[in-house]
Parts: C-alpha cells; structure tokens; sequence
C-alpha cells in the first residue's frame, strides 16, 4: 500500500558515513516520553464514529506496567499496524481488544474500551460473543486436529449460526473463498488440516476466524511462521479483507506495515509515540523515536 522512504530505507541499511568529528547524539533511552502523550493522529474526526475508542488504557503483569496510559481510536474498516521493538506492549495491547488477556490471571486492565460505543470490560460483558465480534489470527497457524470442513464450520456450530447441513456447507465454502483457500482444499475438504502446507495453515485459520461474521479480525504477527511467497498470499488477503472488515495487525516487519496498513502506530516501552497514517511515518515521522526505530537506530 505504501513504500518506505528510500532515504530512511537507506540510513536502515548501510549506514551513513560517520562525521570527521563525532557529535555526542542523544540516544533513544534517553528520551523522556510524557506519559499519555500520542503525536500524529491517534483520534478519528468528530464525524466519524470509530469502531473501537480506546481510552486511557494501563495494563499490568503484578506490578510491572506494560501499557501505560494509551488513547486511540480505531476506525472501521482500517488496517491498523502495530509496531515498535520487542517488548513494548503491542501484543498486550492487542490482546485487550477481545480480552485475550483475560486469561492471565496476574494481568489487569484499566481505562475504558469501547466497541461501537459499547464497554467491552463491563462485568456482565459476555466475552464468547466479543471474540465472534473480534476474531484473531495468531503468530503460528494453529488449526484443530480435524478436517479441513471441521475446522472452518466448528465456529458457526457452536455460534447456532447455521440451521441445515446446507447452510454450514455455505458458510464452509464462502469462508474459504475469502481466504483464498476453496480453489486448492475443494477437493479435500475431509483431509486433516495439519498436513497442509504452514501457509494454507493460517489461511484455514483466517477462514475459521472469518466464519463467525466477525467485525475485527485481530492478527498477532499473522506471517512470522510463512515463508515469503505464503506473507505475500496473507498480505493481498489482508487488503482484500479490509473491505469488509477493521484490521489491526502487530507486527515486526516494517516493510510490511508500509505494504498492508493505511496507519501506523508506534509503541515504545508501553507508550502509545505516534500513529499517523502508513505513509507519513514511513516518510516523515513526526516524534524521534519513531524515526531512530524505522531507520534501524534500534530494534
Ligand atoms: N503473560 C505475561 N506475564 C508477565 N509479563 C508479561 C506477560 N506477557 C507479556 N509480559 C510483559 O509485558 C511487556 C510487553 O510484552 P508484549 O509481549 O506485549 O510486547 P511486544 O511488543 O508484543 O513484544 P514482542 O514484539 O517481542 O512480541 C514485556 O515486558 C513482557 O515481558
């Protein structure tokens, strides 16, 4: 979708060549970050309702702060990315979006997050019907030990989605045609899925997440585990999908945020830096520290 600057494409690279005399340069870990201070655009317009408003939130492992104080919205029908160095908070942050985190007994989660309006924390939220709403796609394919059709229609059964053998069939079918996969498994629909390739793995993956009519499809690192040909499959996927679905994806592959998302958002130790769209942070990135991370200062 988008392509990096080749200016900082270059200084991520080979390196400039160093200065006759050295100048002391500040380095990242010495930049103090105001704590709930987003630059760029982390909010939609007045006019725009976003799918997900995310308001001040923290999020702690016992006593250790992974997310600190983070606002953003997020729109309908935007691929979002997610980037910044290991251990900055991306994934926790993702996982808030359908409570993954839940499951994490020592993890608490404050602030308000709100989907369509709705506060998907509140107690009496029922979390099975959020995670139909808001599907994930993990790091490494995960499919059930079971058939092809088995995996795909196991969601809708449990969801009531389909009433006739009929109905599941279709479902089966159209959520394997979105995900790229009906033309190379319709003939094998009762052959396990994990002796398929990693690739057609975590497209069954995405058309399992897809069966449920989810809104959001939420993709941790979604092509980590792929080789390059099976990235490029889930990429053109990912831009299809944006059609009819919010997509936030986390992931550490810089050229891969600029081809998939139409924004960026930059975390650094739990701090939301910046989020503006795909091109301008790739291109002229408005804080510092986004610009050491996508020129390779650090990683
Ligand atoms: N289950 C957990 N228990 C305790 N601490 C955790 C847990 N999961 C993550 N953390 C801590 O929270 C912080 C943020 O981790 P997180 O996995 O969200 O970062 P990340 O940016 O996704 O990292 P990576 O890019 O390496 O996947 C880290 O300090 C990590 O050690």
């Amino acid at each position: 979708m988008n392509t990096m600057n080749p200016s900082i494409a270059a200084k991520a690279g080979a390196g400039e060549q160093e200065p006759a005399i050295a100048v002391p340069e500040s380095r990242p870990e010495d930049t103090v970050i105001e704590e709930g201070k987003t630059v760029g655009k982390p909010f939609a317009g007045d006019a725009d309702s976003p799918k997900f408003k995310l308001r001040n939130v923290s999020v702690s492992y016992g006593n250790d702060r992974a997310i600190k104080d983070i606002s953003l919205d997020i729109r309908r029908n935007e691929v979002i990315s997610f980037i910044g160095p290991s251990g900055c908070g991306k994934t926790t942050f993702l996982r808030c979006l359908n409570r993954m985190n839940d499951s994490i007994e020592i993890c608490r989660v404050t602030g308000k997050l709100m989907l369509d309006g709705e506060d998907i924390y509140q107690s009496k939220k029922d979390v099975v019907e959020l995670r139909a709403r808001v599907g994930m796609v993990f790091q490494k394919p995960n499919p059930f030990p079971k058939s092809i059709y088995d995996n795909v229609a196991y969601g809708p059964k449990i969801h009531g989605l389909a009433n006739r053998k009929s109905e599941l069939d279709e479902i089966v079918e159209n959520s394997l045609r979105k995900a790229g996969l009906w033309d190379e498994v319709k003939d094998r629909l009762d052959a396990v899925a994990t002796g398929m390739s990693g690739g057609q793995q975590q497209r069954l993956c995405i058309a399992r997440a897809i069966a449920v009519s989810p809104e959001v499809i939420l993709m941790d690192e979604p092509c980590s585990a792929l080789d390059p040909i099976a990235t490029a499959k889930v990429e053109e996927l990912i831009s299809e999908m944006s059609e009819s679905y919010t997509i936030v994806i986390v992931t550490h592959s810089m050229q891969q945020a600029a081809r998939v998302s139409h924004r960026t958002a930059y975390f650094h130790m739990g701090h939301l830096v910046e989020v503006n769209e795909t091109n301008k942070v790739f291109t002229a990135p408005e804080h510092e520290l986004t610009e050491s991370y996508i020129t390779g200062r650090f990683g």
